[in-house]
């Protein structure tokens, strides 16, 4: 559902053409349609609806013979009192031209763009207090939490320490790796797409890093996804604890939205971003025999 960059200037036309022929609001300034003309004849039927609909134009818009048309005569708009000694206006810019004409791989990005956004905001029932689910907030921030950097960093370095047999070492220590490496995507690609956090949310977050003000992707997903897959890979879990490992990722990734603090973009975007991180870690294991010189490090600690 593309929008027209700028709104239709609905001023007669012989008022318009008193202004500058490129000046914003004017057709050849690339004011679409009124009626939605963001398709490719949006500039020219805004302009035969002025023509044909608008009394007391200068004649000269109405008498232009078909070969004079701005339709024959693409990049032109007639202008009242314009004579044929003036200059024709300026083609459109490229970007304009491309806002009028937009593609369908545009038309349907911002198709998703327009539902991700309204869901989310309908899914976003714990972004306050006084939201319809916000009794369920407290819940909503504890799981927050068990998703956040810091309780798996440091988790995480506990157990290396206390670890010791060198399998258990192995395993964590690519966790550790697994872990960094998260962060370290999801800040560049936080700092990069730069897209904010849904207008409804509150930023009360435990500890966060600068570039957190960014909503994609949601850095708990990917956390969720790659942590849950790490565990389903290295430890040997019963049935029941593996569905609830599943569960809890999955409960996670819903409960950002919920929160206000993502939109449903960024969950799905994160989890795909947290599964293929784990195939990268996988991919480079860590073991003593592709990093002795890491594994000697640690055990001299
Ligand atoms: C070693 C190091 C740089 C640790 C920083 C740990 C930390 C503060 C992580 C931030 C975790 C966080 C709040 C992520 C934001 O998650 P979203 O789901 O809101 O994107």
């Amino acid at each position: 559902m593309p929008s027209p960059r700028r709104n239709v200037d609905a001023r007669p036309l012989a008022a318009s053409a008193s202004s500058s022929s490129s000046g914003p609001g004017s057709p050849a300034h690339g004011g679409g349609g009124g009626g939605g003309g963001g398709g490719g004849g949006g500039r020219f039927e805004f302009q035969s609806l002025l023509s044909s609909r608008a009394p007391g134009l200068d004649p000269t818009c109405t008498r232009l013979r078909a070969s004079e048309s701005p339709v024959h005569r693409r990049g032109s708009f007639p202008l009242a009192g314009a004579g044929p000694s003036q200059a024709p206006p300026a083609p459109l810019p490229e970007e304009d031209r491309m806002d009028l004409n937009p593609s369908f791989l545009g038309i349907a990005l911002r198709s998703l763009l327009a539902i991700d956004l309204w869901l989310s905001k309908k899914l976003g029932v714990c972004a306050g207090e006084s939201s319809s689910w916000g009794s369920m907030r407290p819940l909503m921030k504890l799981l927050e939490i068990s998703g956040h950097g810091i309780p798996w960093l440091l988790g995480t370095l506990y157990c290396l320490s206390r670890s010791d047999s060198w399998a258990g070492r192995e395993v964590l220590m690519n966790l550790l790796f697994a872990l960094l490496l998260d962060l370290l995507l999801v800040a560049l690609i936080k700092g990069l797409v730069r897209r904010r956090r849904p207008a409804h949310n509150q930023m009360d977050m435990f500890v966060t890093l600068s570039v957190d003000k960014y909503s994609f992707p949601s850095g708990h997903a990917t956390r969720a996804a790659l942590v849950s897959r790490f565990i389903l890979n290295h430890l040997v879990l019963a049935i029941p604890l593996r569905v609830l490992v599943v569960l809890w990722a999955f409960i996670l990734g819903l409960s950002r939205v919920m929160l206000g603090r993502h939109n449903v973009t960024d969950v799905a975007f994160g989890f795909f971003l947290g599964y293929t991180q784990y195939s990268i870690v996988d991919y480079c294991w860590l073991s003593p025999h592709n990093a002795p010189v890491l594994f000697l490090l640690w055990s001299q600690q």
